[in-house]
């Protein structure tokens, strides 16, 4: 791969080499040191892997242009890579670059039931089992738009669900992304940038010229001679790296939980409340990202405010022509806002398979053997776990904030003993007892 990348015109080779790390896996390391800021590697347009120039290869690109719609990004970068892998030689250009990638993957695609059980109750759990059906039924479209026209060009056999499973964890794994000036974006793959490992302590590095097209990468930081030479994938929580790339950052400041607000359209006022969802810039079904650094972002309130709102403040609220939710629209409306996510929150937190303390400790333990997908899956669910927590303390001390100024007073289920809003049945045992 070297060879053909250096007479392709990549420069900067001469000064790395790829190499073993017992953390990371392989890498690329420095042969010299180099200063932060300074070029070591540019890699010329004419060698990336990009959907132009999948649609520009004179045998597949046609047949690729004809599949209309035109197929996703990543799947003609995948068709691409398992064209180029069943019709060329690994010894020279884009096969050879083919020929260093690795045989498998450990995105959470590929768990075995029982290790990705270990996270059963985070959204990695949920969004995994999706994606699981998802491949199948792209898949099959893939065969009845492209690959069964054409078996010339995509054999049967070197095209089934698992040889697509794999390309697409190499583009998910390996591809990286760029804005374009006009609102355009591109992804692209880039052989030897793609042996880079990550690292939060690098700023990010690696950039896209969109005049020459070429993809270059600085140094993150200062190395010396010897040194893992490392680009950032960015600000990535655990549960999509362990979906995307195969790994995870144990105590990952960025892990977060995507909190999944929907409303079924048959509810009442359902129109006029989805007008106002999204003169909130929100939607009638909207996934927010909840982080350890703003586990009950105000998106969450606002959408819920409009989803309880009743009758008469709907009315009020309907004159209002700009993001009246922002702010709290009525004691009662807060405090059932409130008290419904302390309660759902609660509910997603019995929904994880292992509570959070009991799983830090199997981690302290060596319960998992570390590295291993099922120690994976656990630091995802411990780590939202850890949001979720946050998100309901917050949700609890706002709840009591609002209760004391308003003067509602709580009260307690007589069948259950859960504290509940008075007047309001109790949401865990649908029992209207209150005491
Ligand atoms: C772009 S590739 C980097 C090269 C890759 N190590 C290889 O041998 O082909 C991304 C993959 O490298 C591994 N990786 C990258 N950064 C890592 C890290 N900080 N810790 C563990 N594995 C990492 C993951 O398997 C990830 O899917």
């Amino acid at each position: 791969m070297e060879s053909w990348l250096k007479r392709s015109g990549v420069s900067g080779l001469d000064d790395l080499e790829l190499a073993d790390f017992s953390d990371t896996g392989r890498g690329v390391r420095t042969r010299r040191q180099f200063e932060k800021g300074e070029k070591i590697l540019t890699i010329p347009n004419g060698v990336l892997w990009t959907v132009k120039h999948a649609y520009a290869d004179p045998i597949i690109g046609p047949a690729l242009l004809s599949a209309q719609p035109l197929l996703s990004v990543d799947d003609t970068l995948a068709t691409y890579i398992l064209f180029v892998r069943s019709h060329w030689s690994g010894d020279y250009g884009l096969g050879s670059h083919v020929a260093a990638l690795p045989a498998s993957y450990t995105s959470s695609i590929f768990f075995a039931e029982d290790e990705l059980e270990v996270s059963a109750g985070s959204s990695l759990y949920t969004i995994t089992k999706q994606l699981d059906q998802q491949i199948e039924v792209d898949y099959k479209e893939l065969v009845e738009r492209l690959f069964g026209r054409h078996q010339e060009l995509f054999p049967r056999d070197k095209f089934t669900i698992e040889d697509y499973k794999w390309a697409l964890c190499t583009v998910w794994s390996r591809a990286m992304d760029f804005k374009l000036g006009d609102g355009d974006s591109i992804r692209l793959l880039a052989a030897f940038a793609d042996m880079l490992n990550h690292s939060s302590e690098v700023e990010q590095c690696h950039i896209y010229d969109v005049k020459s097209g070429d993809l270059s990468v600085l140094a993150g930081k200062n190395y010396k001679a010897g040194d893992q030479v490392f680009i950032n994938y960015g600000p990535v929580p655990n549960n999509r790296l362990l979906r995307l790339y195969g790994f995870v950052v144990p105590g990952n400041p960025n892990d977060s939980y995507d909190l999944v607000l929907a409303t079924h359209p048959m509810a009442p006022f359902f129109e006029q409340k989805h007008k106002l969802w999204v003169s909130a810039g929100l939607d009638s079904t909207s996934t927010v990202s909840l982080t350890l650094t703003d586990p009950l972002p105000s998106s969450v309130l606002r959408y819920l405010r409009i989803q309880r709102l009743n009758e008469s403040d709907l009315a009020v609220m309907m004159s209002h022509q700009s993001d009246a939710a922002s702010e709290r629209i009525s004691d009662s409306n807060e405090v059932e806002v409130l008290r419904f996510l302390v309660e759902s929150i609660s509910s997603l937190l019995d929904g994880f398979g292992t509570q959070l303390e009991k799983l830090g400790e199997q981690l302290a333990e060596g319960f998992y053997s570390p590295g291993g997908n099922a120690w994976s899956a656990a630091h995802v669910s411990l780590g939202e776990q850890r949001v979720l927590r946050l998100a309901r303390k917050k949700a609890e001390d706002l709840l009591a904030a609002v209760e004391t100024g308003s003067g509602i007073k709580r009260a307690q289920c007589a069948a259950c003993k859960k504290v509940s809003v008075q007047l309001m049945r109790c949401g865990r045992c649908n029992e209207y007892k209150l005491g």
